[in-house]
């Protein structure tokens, strides 16, 4: 690779020597019984084809591999790691395997890059010995592709003979630019460490860019929510309370945890936490006001507004555009006795009226659809779909339902803003274009200190304060923008504007 903007060439155009067997005549079930392939590095062959082929998620594909290998302790985290960290890593290592290959990675054939990708992560980032990794994966390509096993041996060979630091610093030394060395020797694409570049320049921190890009390169820890108010479920007496969320922990098995507390304990990150929590904790709640999540699935956010909500006597209703994420929503908000209306349909035609707010919402949550540039870590092959197009089209559906949003707030209702990624575009960009439109209507609040006066512990924000950005290497949370907005009293409200366009 060489850091051009889209990432690892993936296209095949001539072959390394060899064909390759498809998946369907493989059949991996037979690596229980074939002990010369370690099931977990089958695992995590088997994921990286089907990312490569078929468009898989990850995270959501590996668990179902996992079990149905039959793989338990040790040999679940080697299969884990080996396809995550093979993923993350990928710029790099493609930029390792091109030089030890002697030949660029779109002329090797797709399936033995893959067996490349593995046995180089296994040399020279985990403490897998050197023989292992060679054998192993040369024994993997003798059954996904025979003929090319003897140049997966080769080239495995050439990789092993320099360590991880040198080949870092001889890529490094090759870089054209600053940009060029960071997404080569950090495994991102260019286009992303310049648009992440851009988003700590705005808060004059940019010299965190390269603990950032690092940070995305490390899972996050399974990080807990116990919804407040419902029952004895209580940070503190379940885990290690979070440093920031009120409502945040994490412990040592979060998974049995979840199961134990039938929804009332959910897995979600810190970050998301503090967004919602902006929104229900940023003035005090009166009873009987109407709030709305108005891209809610698959409910995390809607889950814990909810909890808020009973606590507080509101009322909430959820919108989602996608059928089987509103059902994704129900089933997040089934702990809570709280009856939400979850409305499925487009966000942009919603008639607060129909859902029982005639003067518009006193809070509307627009988790706006966005790149998820700030979710990378647990995203593994993410930084590699994304392109930059994504960005415009994305900005111009922000900007549609950040005024529809707007449009279904009552006089004095409050707005929150979220977006999982900090590309400029998408959080400073879409907010300021909205409140130009808006004028006089709308007012900034200080987001900063609604966040710091919910947050456990003092929080190192940048920026003006108008806006809160959260971030990876910083927080330990996604990278999270959030920015609340009121409608001014005397603006009209949604009645007076329904019966002016009468
Ligand atoms: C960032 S996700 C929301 C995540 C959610 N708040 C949570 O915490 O689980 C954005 C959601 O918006 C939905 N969406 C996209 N376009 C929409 C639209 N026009 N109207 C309503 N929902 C939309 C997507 O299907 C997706 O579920």
């Amino acid at each position: 690779m060489s850091g051009n903007d889209g990432g690892p060439n993936r296209r095949a155009s001539r072959s390394s020597g060899g064909g390759s067997r498809g998946a369907a005549s493989r059949g991996w079930r037979d690596t229980r019984r074939d002990r010369s392939v370690s099931a977990a590095r089958a695992v995590a062959y088997d994921v990286l084809e089907a990312v490569r082929t078929s468009d898989s998620y990850a995270n959501l594909l590996l668990p179902a591999r996992i079990e149905r290998a039959g793989l338990e302790g040790a040999d679940a985290g080697l299969a884990t790691e080996l396809t995550y960290g093979t993923l993350r890593r990928l710029g790099t290592w493609d930029a390792v395997i091109a030089e030890a290959a002697g030949r660029p990675t779109d002329r090797i054939d797709p399936p033995v890059l893959d067996l490349l990708r593995l046995g180089t992560h296994q040399l020279l980032a985990t403490r897998v010995p050197t023989h292992a990794a060679v054998n192993e994966t040369v024994a993997l390509a003798h059954r996904v592709a025979p003929a090319a096993a003897g140049f997966v041996n080769a080239v495995l060979r050439q990789v092993s003979r320099t360590d991880a630091d040198e080949w870092v610093r001889r890529l490094a030394d090759a870089a054209r630019d600053d940009t060029d060395r960071l997404a080569v020797t950090r495994s991102h694409p260019a286009w992303i460490v310049r648009a992440l570049r851009a988003a700590l320049e705005h808060e004059g921190r940019v010299g965190e860019l390269d603990a950032l890009l690092e940070a995305d390169n490390v899972s996050p820890v399974v990080n807990l929510i116990a919804l407040p108010g419902l029952g004895d479920a209580e940070p503190a007496s379940l885990g290690a309370p979070d440093a920031y969320s009120p409502v945040g922990f994490t412990a040592e098995h979060p998974l049995a945890l979840v199961a134990a507390h039938e929804g009332r304990v959910r897995v979600q990150d810190e970050g998301s936490q503090l967004a919602a929590l902006a929104l229900s904790r940023a003035r005090p709640i009166e009873p009987g006001e109407r709030w709305l999540d108005l891209c809610a699935g698959p409910g995390g956010k809607t889950a814990l507004l909810a909890a808020e909500a009973l606590a507080g006597g509101a009322v909430l209703v959820a919108n989602e555009l996608v059928p089987a994420r509103a059902e994704l929503v129900r089933r997040a908000i089934a702990a809570v006795p709280l009856d939400v209306h979850v409305r499925v349909g487009d966000g942009t035609e919603l008639d607060p009226a129909e859902l029982g707010a005639p003067d518009g919402f006193d809070r509307i949550l627009l988790d706006a659809p966005c790149t998820g540039l700030g979710a990378l870590r647990r995203r593994p092959e993410a930084r590699w779909r994304k392109q930059p197009a994504d960005v415009a089209e994305l900005t111009a559906v922000q900007a549609r339902l950040v005024d529809a949003a707007f449009a279904a707030l009552a006089p004095g209702g409050i707005l929150a803003y979220v977006t999982c990624s900090p590309h400029t575009a998408e959080t400073h960009g879409t907010i300021a274009a909205a409140l130009k439109r808006w004028g006089e209507a709308a007012e900034q609040l200080d987001t900063a200190a609604v966040v710091r006066g919910i947050a456990a512990r003092p929080l190192d924000l940048g920026g003006d304060g108008r806006t809160v950005q959260l971030w990876p290497h910083r927080h330990g949370t996604d990278a999270m923008f959030i920015a609340l907005v009121r409608r001014r009293r005397g603006a009209e409200s949604v009645a007076e504007r329904a019966a002016a366009a009468r």
